[in-house]
């Protein structure tokens, strides 16, 4: 379970990106983020995944207290999560398969697990065709497909996607959403997006968390989108 219990977040410049923030995410939930540009989408996110710690107030992802984690054991902390990213972040001079395999080699898997594991992987984000191909032989939807299977090899229990079609046209988006729906419901990992895509949030509606100006102005479990 994620739980924000009253989160403060300010900036060094002065500006309050998160005021009094509160919120419950169950295990296996599938939620959305959404608010106007600076509104402190991206800050929650940095704050789950302890890039950033808050002023005051509590997170616990999974009964970790991420604010009060050591430096040291952030890196240790961050493998159970899995980052989406609107710009992909794929390593270039690996192919496919190799990027996958990257994100397994880190936390020590075997060889022979790795082989089995990014197949898997492979089945599941479809695109055991592309295993041998490098990012930049691959269209906007595939490399998200391949950043998807990168972030869930290591079976997170949280996945965070920030603006995860945010660069792509509207049939790859759904076929990205409709990717994300069935990893939640395959793995039952708890995603958290962020999008500004109303188009998304209004035709796959989910529980959607509205931020102002560093506020939650809405939290709806019935889904939809609600303009602020
Ligand atoms: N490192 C930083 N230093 C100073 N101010 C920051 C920093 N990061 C964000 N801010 C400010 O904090 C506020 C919230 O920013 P944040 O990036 O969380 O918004 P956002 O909702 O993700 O916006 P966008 O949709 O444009 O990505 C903004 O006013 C922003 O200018």
């Amino acid at each position: 379970m994620i739980e924000l219990i009253n989160v403060d977040k300010s900036y060094p410049n002065g500006v309050h990106a998160l005021n009094q923030v509160s919120l419950k995410i169950e295990d296996g939930e599938f939620v959305y983020v959404i608010g106007a540009t600076g509104s402190g989408k991206s800050t929650m996110i940095k704050l789950l995944n302890g890039e950033e710690v808050p002023d005051s107030g509590k997170i616990l992802v999974n009964g970790c207290d991420v604010g009060a984690l050591k430096h040291r054991k952030v890196p240790q902390y961050r493998r159970q999560i899995g980052c989406i990213f609107q710009d992909y972040r794929l390593l270039p001079r690996l192919t496919v398969y190799e990027n996958i395999a990257f994100a397994l080699e880190v936390v020590g898997m075997p060889k022979k697990q790795i082989r089995k594991r990014v197949r898997e992987v492979l089945d599941l984000v479809d695109l055991q065709e592309k295993a041998k191909s490098y990012p930049d032989e691959l269209s906007g939807g595939q490399q998200q497909r391949v950043t998807i299977g990168r972030a869930i090899a290591n079976n997170p229990k949280l996945l965070i996607a920030d603006e995860p079609t945010g660069n792509l046209d509207p049939e790859k988006s759904f076929e990205i959403i409709e990717l994300l729906e069935k990893i939640n419901r395959s793995i039952n990992a708890t995603i958290i997006m962020v999008t500004h895509d109303s188009v998304l949030v209004e035709k796959y509606k989910k529980r959607t968390i509205v931020l102002d100006n560093g506020y939650i102005v809405h939290d709806s479990s019935q889904g939809g989108y609600k303009s602020i």
